[in-house]
């Protein structure tokens, strides 16, 4: 049975570390943070939304086969009496933007898919889509995923790693691997032996508010002197939202900030008002910014693990001092979409994981 190591127990390497054991192979999982932490900004899967809504246009039809592939098994996960079925919640979304729609939508595939028909869309909205997803309780969700990874007889190390050396030679304590899987998300950038530096963050800041009388999502790709304002309503089955949203690259504040949360809230209560429902306003009419924040929970950030050259599934060989070569697979540089590309982008790191250590049987 092929020893594997997943290095970062982020969505990413924890679904990577599943695929992999349903491939037979005897899985340890080594990371620096693991579900259940709630430090670390660059620990980004805890601080996500998370809805699948892809943004992946047809011409990526690659990044489109992983998202597809990746809802297809949410929409497993989520059907009533699935062991996961608490980790999801099934909406109908509406998706706005600040522009007319060309061409097909990578979202056609999604059900209930529908063009919002123009006398229908609220003012100030260019173009919209109707369609029904799955959002995500992240926490609750790599929970689960850890959960059935331990089940499976997976094995957890918890390390930081200064040289994928380290993991190779033993010296971490762990079973020398045959292969491994590199799923280290921003940490790319610093983890030796890779020190990928066209990785980088795009910050992301959310408000999580109680409000469970909104069940639909929505999101809002507002043009505001030529640039794109993003902003996003996120139900949970728990009756929590999740307010967004900011993109900020090569921000590595790790502190939500007080002027951003403060354009989140008033930005999402004039996408939606109904976010402060009538019995909970002063003014029948005008809900106030001050409203909505009684509602606040905790605010969040996290740092998107971005690519220059995008997302990064290949296979790599370590070179021991003795000559002998361990494959290493990498999959990471998911931005903003690794909930919505963790299933595709796993299955296509398993399949090279697999043709790595049949390459290397042949050695
Ligand atoms: C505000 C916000 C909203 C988002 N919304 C969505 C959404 O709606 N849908 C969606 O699909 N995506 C969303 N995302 C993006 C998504 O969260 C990320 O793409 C995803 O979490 C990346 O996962 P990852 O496993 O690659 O990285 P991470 O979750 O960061 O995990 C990295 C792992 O590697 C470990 N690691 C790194 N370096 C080392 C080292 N040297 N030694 C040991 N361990 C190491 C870490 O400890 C960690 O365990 C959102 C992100 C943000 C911030």
């Amino acid at each position: 049975m092929p020893r594997v190591v997943i290095i970062g127990a982020g969505v990413i390497g924890l679904s990577s570390a599943i695929r992999a054991q349903e491939r037979g192979h005897q899985v340890t999982i080594v990371a620096e943070y693991l579900p259940g932490d709630t430090h670390g900004a660059e620990y980004t899967s805890p601080r996500a939304g998370a809805h699948h809504v892809s943004e992946t246009g047809h011409e990526d039809l690659w990044k489109q086969g992983i998202e597809r592939e990746t809802f297809k098994v949410f929409w497993e996960m989520s059907e009533p009496g699935s062991d996961a079925e608490e980790c999801f919640f099934r909406i109908p979304q509406l998706q706005y933007h600040g522009l007319e729609l060309v061409g097909e939508s990578p979202l056609e595939f999604m059900p209930d898919y529908k063009v919002i028909p123009k006398d229908e869309l609220p003012p100030g909205i260019v173009s919209g889509e109707s369609f029904t997803t799955v959002t995500l309780d992240p926490k609750r969700y790599t929970a689960y995923l850890l959960g059935r990874f331990r089940a499976g007889g997976g094995t957890v190390h918890r390390a930081a790693v200064k040289h994928i050396r380290e993991v190779i030679d033993g010296s971490l304590g762990i079973t020398i691997p045959d292969a491994l899987v590199v799923c280290p998300g921003v940490g790319a950038r610093s983890l030796g032996g890779l020190e990928d530096k066209s990785v980088y963050s795009i910050r992301g800041q959310t408000v999580l508010i109680r409000a469970p009388w909104i069940t639909t999502g929505m999101t809002n790709k507002a043009i505001k002197d030529g640039q794109m304002i993003w902003t996003y309503i996120i139900p949970r089955r728990n009756g929590e939202i999740i307010l967004g949203g900011s993109t900020d690259e090569n921000d590595w504040d790790p502190q939500p900030r007080p002027d951003i949360t403060a354009s989140i809230l008033r930005r999402n209560l004039v996408f939606c008002p109904d976010l402060v429902p009538h019995h909970l306003r002063q003014n029948e009419a005008e809900p106030t910014v001050q409203e909505l924040e009684s509602l606040v929970i905790e605010t969040g950030c996290g740092f998107r693990p971005a690519r220059k050259e995008g997302i990064r599934i290949e296979t790599d060989w370590f070179e021991r001092e003795d000559g002998t070569r361990v494959p290493m697979v990498y999959n990471y540089g998911h931005g903003g979409g690794g909930y919505q590309g963790s299933w595709g982008s796993a299955t296509i790191a398993t399949n090279l994981l697999a043709d790595a250590l049949a390459a290397k049987r042949l050695e």
